[in-house]
């Protein structure tokens, strides 16, 4: 399906075809020195972009850098080389209308507030009654209102994360970014979650970018698939899924042309693995093993 990579304009309904660029990385770059002298390369050379309200899915092998951009793109780590723009202004700091949802729940929310109070935080700009109002809007999406009152350690992992979600949402952003939200539950639980998150994305126009290991939940959610090489990364391809919303799981991943998506992505990760040898750390001087740095 060789159409399908870089190159086309994606035509989601909630951007239209020349949606205006909202996110943008050139030719970033990130290494991580460690104390004894040896250096990692995370990311090589990564360039992308993201449109208002588009929904963008980053896949990649294991270890080759995916949070390390994603830190990067958010803010949240300065890359060493390359520029990143956000809503045309040089990104420094995670920008207000920037969400962030991470993998681990349980190290997100905090134990000793209500689900409400939960949702409510980072929103004391506002006043008591429009912090309550957002939560409870935000809970409804994902359907949590029954738990409101109860605290996190009460809820399953599923529905932590839900709670996850419901803060992020209430802060009103432009940009959802994702890092493996749902790696951590069950499969059904799963399949729930991003459905879930592909009905608030839709409905809300937010521009998402998703990082995952599965390439199933990357089609599945994403108008366009960003496949990334080992590290230190760079974009292999970017394969646009041209498959209409709403998507429903089980129509979708029964879909011929789902199929051909995940092979595509699968046969690219894995031909791009097997010619790579593996990146070795420049070395410390007396050959110590790199440690990680916090
Ligand atoms: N804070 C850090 N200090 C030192 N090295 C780091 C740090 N963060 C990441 N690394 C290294 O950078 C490389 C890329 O890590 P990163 O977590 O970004 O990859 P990933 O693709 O998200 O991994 P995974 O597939 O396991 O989720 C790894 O070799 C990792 O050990």
């Amino acid at each position: 399906m060789p159409e399908a990579i870089k190159g086309r304009q994606h035509d989601r309904q909630a951007t239209g075809p020349a949606a205006a660029t909202l996110l943008e990385a050139r030719n970033i770059a990130k290494c991580f020195s460690h104390p004894n002298g040896t250096v990692t390369p995370a990311i090589g050379d990564i360039a992308l972009s993201l449109a208002k309200g588009e929904f963008v899915a980053i896949v990649g092998p294991s270890g080759c850098g995916k949070t390390t951009l994603l830190r990067c793109l958010c803010g949240l780590l300065k890359p060493d080389s390359g520029t990143l723009s956000y809503a045309g202004k040089p990104v420094s700091d995670v920008p207000e209308d920037v969400a962030v949802v991470f993998q681990e729940y349980n190290r997100s929310l905090f134990p000793w507030l209500s689900v409400r109070r939960n949702v409510e935080f980072g929103l004391n700009k506002l006043s008591k009654t429009e912090r309550r109002a957002r939560a409870e809007e935000a809970l409804t999406r994902v359907h949590l209102t029954d738990v409101i009152e109860h605290y996190p350690w009460q809820l399953s992992g599923g529905m932590q994360q839900r709670v996850a979600i419901a803060r992020a949402v209430a802060t009103q952003p432009n940009l959802l970014l994702m890092d493996e939200p749902f790696a951590s539950v069950d499969a059904q639980t799963r399949i729930r979650l991003e459905t879930m998150t592909a009905s608030i994305s839709t409905e809300l126009g937010l521009a998402t970018l998703l990082i995952t290991h599965d390439i199933d939940e990357a089609v599945f959610l994403a108008d366009r698939v960003i496949v990334l090489s080992p590290r230190p990364s760079s974009v292999l391809a970017e394969v646009v899924v041209d498959i209409p919303r709403p998507r429903t799981e089980l129509e979708v991943k029964a879909m011929p042309r789902f199929q051909e998506y995940r092979r595509l992505i699968h046969d690219l990760i894995v031909a791009k693995q097997s010619d790579t040898p593996d990146v070795v750390d420049t070395p410390a001087p007396d050959g110590t093993e790199p440690e990680r740095s916090p």
